[in-house]
């Protein structure tokens, strides 16, 4: 179910628009918005044209033709207006590496205007601890949560986050989770983009699935689950039961099943997976795993490439491209 009341406006409205390079069409006539309050999931394999969109809205590369308005503002005549709106996490960020979390949040601050409070984003990410250690010093997981709280300097209007959940580990992508939440809940509009992952899916209020530069899907998660004609269920691996929650009273769950490798719980109806992932997450369990049982929006892609395949005989996309 979407946020989004069609009467507000957009923070992301993406018209028509088209990128080529030389002979490659990178994005194709592409259309979407993305409302306050919303989560919309930017999602498809390498190559589908995910980065190329996001550097037209940051005014990175410009459009062959259509239009992307950010907050009402063009990219390319407004570029500060866009900057200062839009809290950005690249797919790579440079780094200064012998500058601090603390230095890099204040520089974040002075490219936005905005008020320089570091303490309280890298406690949020989950860096209080190291707010004055230099980042050459991080680890993956660490950069890209000091990314993140780069992104959430100015409590920006849109939130772009490329792949937010790469190289975390459960804590670190339990975090993340919530803290998408919580800007979505506070009214920020939010693009995810990501390969097609179930771990995702669970946070998004509508996807939209690309490839070859144009969408194949546009849908709420729950209504996308019913067009595959399997079990709908999703199953959550625990490494333990959380204490404080009763796994079986929540809504949605069927089945709590507990073993070695962790508890099992499934849920059948698609559209509680999320709340309960919400749930679980602001009990602090460690979610180990996501996997949808009966078929996962990844298979509902490459049906829906296939049958097109099938009718345009263009190619469908390699199964390791969308791995
Ligand atoms: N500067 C460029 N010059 C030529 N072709 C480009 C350029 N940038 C992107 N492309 C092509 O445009 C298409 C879309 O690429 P893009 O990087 O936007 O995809 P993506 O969905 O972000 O992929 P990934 O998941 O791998 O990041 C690809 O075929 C890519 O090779």
């Amino acid at each position: 179910m979407t946020r989004f009341d069609s009467g507000e406006t957009p923070r992301l409205e993406v018209d028509s628009l088209t990128k080529r390079y030389g002979e490659v069409t990178a994005v194709d006539g592409l259309s979407f918005q993305v409302g306050p309050g919303e989560v919309f999931g930017f999602l498809g394999p390498n190559g589908a044209g995910k980065s190329t969109t996001i550097d037209i809205l940051l005014d990175f590369v410009r459009p062959t033709s259509g239009s992307v308005r950010v907050c009402g503002h063009d990219p390319e005549t407004a570029p500060r207006a866009v900057r200062r709106r839009v809290g950005v996490l690249p797919e790579a960020t440079g780094y200064y590496e012998r500058a601090s979390a603390r230095e890099h949040l204040r520089f974040a601050a002075e490219m936005k205007d905005a008020d320089p409070t570091p303490e309280r984003k890298l406690e949020r990410v989950g860096l209080g601890d190291a707010v004055d250690r230099p980042v050459g010093g991080f680890s993956k997981g660490m950069r890209q949560r000091l990314g993140l709280a780069m992104a959430l300097v100015g409590r920006p209007d849109l939130l772009v986050l490329d792949e937010p959940l790469a190289g975390l580990d459960p804590a670190g992508a339990r975090r993340v989770r919530t803290l998408v939440r919580e800007e979505r809940d506070r009214g920020a509009a939010v693009l995810l983009s990501s390969h097609i992952t179930e771990q995702i899916e669970t946070l998004c209020d509508r996807v939209g699935i690309l490839s070859e530069g144009e969408f194949v899907v546009v849908d709420t998660v729950t209504r996308l689950r019913e067009r595959l004609d399997t079990d709908r269920s999703v199953v959550l691996t625990l490494a333990e039961r959380p204490p404080e929650v009763e796994l079986e009273g929540l809504t949605g769950v069927t089945s709590v099943d507990e073993r070695e490798a962790g508890v099992r719980v499934t849920c059948r109806d698609p559209e509680a997976t999320g709340s309960v992932v919400a749930r679980l997450d602001a009990a602090d369990a460690t979610l180990l795993d996501v996997d949808g049982r009966g078929g996962s929006l990844e298979q509902l892609f490459l049906t829906l490439t296939d049958d097109e395949r099938e009718t345009t005989g263009r190619p469908v996309m390699a199964q390791e491209a969308v791995e």
